[in-house]
């Protein structure tokens, strides 16, 4: 037990890698929110004043919840000293799922979808009397009303045909982030910011790639905003998070919780000094703080790292968001908007001081994820064995059901293969597979497709992890001294092990490792 609690604790400790960002004093608010100007300035290539000058701040839904909580980030932007600045905001809290389930209530021909389409409305319409006045409350509360007469006609027409289809569906669900970020650009130049707002579909270029994903087109993306910067020159920017075009300027979105990857791909455009995202803790955790009460605060975590654990369920952090940075070495701030004295997690390459640590093995795993509601699937059989294709043969038909395999393991003798798929998904893999391989089942070469359902996934990172002998003895040994129903099958990667798990045992595992134990 101790050597997994210091696993974890001696690396809370490490504050090698602080940002340099100072609170704000709830009484002095004039301490500059400066963005770490220790980042290089990379190279300008374009027309954009690019590199140090800009800082990207993204807001999520959490923080655009409430007319107060978006007056509170007005005051955050205006308090921001960086000489030019983008704001990437999400729909306010809830209004994206609102505009989702408006869809799914008119394609199954209930009526109720016009009420749920009055209560958007009077959501963003009483959020709008409450922030603004005079000519900007005028012209949002007509923009509002027009678009909401238009979602009218398009929720109609989506219940006459039953159906919408995805691009029509982006662009419906789309209007939220279209809502807040005019409120919040009206409230900052009601606060006397020049700001201008964008509709990032006018900028940003994805495409679809397949699995709920889009890859940007950085390219067509970086011309778009050159042209966009010439014809409204700006030093404060609003923009849309979540949704983008596609090539052919069709409306489409980056899927859901999209917003940090929005925020992220600006940062790439712009070559900013740092990204900041803000939420309603006070960083990456440890583990999830909702699950776990001994989780702590990470200061800093690499670009590897917070990506396995955004991968392993911390929700924190949208898993394509470090790509982008991490291409120009861009750090990424994560940060409270309630808590303006918690300097937040900084993810960046791994800094040189931490680096140069005693390469002790405490200080290797940086926190816990879990992702939950999943199914482990085994194909198992003699007949597997230098074979060739096997592998290719399974994952073909769970490729054709349109299933996410989450992890996969194979046992050296290749005698199964193991891989997790979510529990909703795991009917419809099952069933295929038996019929695929019926004949090698039937012909005793497979000896079975087991399920084992409901699971979850508990993930340990840190990014020395994978090259550090006894990291993965010293978890299992502890954990196995504690827990029951340990379903060992262990994946050890760049910079996580992953666990499946039994579902039930998790929160203990997760708290178990914080030191908690099994109550
Ligand atoms: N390891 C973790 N560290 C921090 N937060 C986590 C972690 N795992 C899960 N979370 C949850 O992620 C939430 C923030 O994500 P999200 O609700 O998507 O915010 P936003 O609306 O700001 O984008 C937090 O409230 C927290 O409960
Ligand atoms: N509003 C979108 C995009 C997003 O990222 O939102 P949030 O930042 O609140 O997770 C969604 O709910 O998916």
């Amino acid at each position: 037990m101790d050597g997994l609690c210091n696993l974890l604790r001696t690396t809370f400790t490490a504050a090698s890698c602080r940002p340099s960002l100072c609170p704000l004093s709830s009484t002095v608010r004039s301490l500059p929110l400066r963005s770490d100007n220790s980042i290089h300035e990379a190279p300008v290539n374009s027309s954009i004043a690019k590199g140090g000058t800009w800082s990207i701040h993204k807001f999520g839904g959490t923080c655009v919840g409430t007319a107060q909580r978006i007056q509170n980030i007005a005051d955050i932007v205006m308090e921001d000293s960086s000489e030019r600045k983008m704001v990437v905001v999400s729909a306010m809290a809830k209004v994206t799922n609102m505009m989702y389930d408006l869809i799914d209530r008119a394609q199954s021909r209930d009526d109720s979808y016009e009420l749920a389409l009055d209560a958007v409305f009077e959501k963003h319409k009483l959020t709008a009397i409450d922030l603004l006045d005079g000519d900007e409350l005028a012209s949002f509360l007509s923009t509002l009303s027009l678009d909401i007469n238009n979602l009218k006609a398009m929720l109609r027409t989506i219940y006459i045909a039953r159906h919408a289809t995805e691009s029509f569906s982006d662009f419906v669900v789309g209007y939220g982030e279209l809502w807040s970020t005019q409120i919040l650009s009206s409230v900052l130049r009601k606060g006397g910011i020049d700001c201008n707002w964008v509709d990032t579909r006018d900028i940003l270029i994805v495409t679809p790639a397949g699995s709920n994903q889009v890859d940007p087109d950085y390219a067509e993306s970086e011309k778009r905003l050159k042209n966009w910067l010439l014809q409204n020159p700006s030093k404060a920017i609003v923009a849309t998070g979540f949704i983008a075009s596609t090539p052919q300027n069709i409306p489409t979105t980056l899927k859901k919780d999209g917003s940090d990857f929005s925020a992220a791909i600006m940062g790439a455009l712009f070559r900013a000094q740092q990204v900041t995202i803000w939420t309603d803790v006070d960083g990456v955790y440890s583990a999830d703080p909702r699950k776990v009460s001994e989780a702590v605060i990470l200061n800093t975590l690499s670009y590897q790292e917070a990506w396995e654990m955004s991968y392993f369920g911390a929700n924190v952090l949208h898993p394509r968001t470090i790509i982008p940075v991490m291409r120009y070495d861009i750090p990424i701030v994560i940060r409270n908007v309630f808590n303006l004295f918690a300097p937040g997690t900084k993810i960046c390459r791994l800094p040189v001081s931490e680096k140069e640590e005693k390469q002790k093995l405490e200080t290797y795993v940086k926190g816990f994820a879990t992702i939950d509601n999943v199914a482990l699937v085994n194909v198992e059989g003699t007949g597997m064995a230098g074979v060739p294709g096997t592998a290719s043969a399974i994952f073909g038909v769970v490729k054709d059901v349109g299933a996410n395999v989450i992890m996969i393991f194979q046992a050296s003798s290749e005698h199964s293969v193991c891989f997790d798929v979510p529990d909703k998904e795991v009917k419809a893999v099952a069933k295929a597979l038996e019929t695929r391989f019926g004949q090698a089942l039937g012909a005793g070469r497979l000896s079975q497709v087991a399920v084992i359902p409901n699971y979850s996934i508990l993930a340990a990172v840190g990014q020395k992890m994978a090259s550090t002998p006894g990291v993965s003895a010293t978890l299992f040994s502890d954990l196995a001294m504690e827990v029951l129903g340990l379903t060992c099958d262990v994946q050890v990667g760049q910079a996580g092990i992953g666990d499946p798990t039994q579902r039930e045992a998790h929160p203990e595992l997760v708290g178990y490792g914080h030191g908690g134990g099994i109550q």
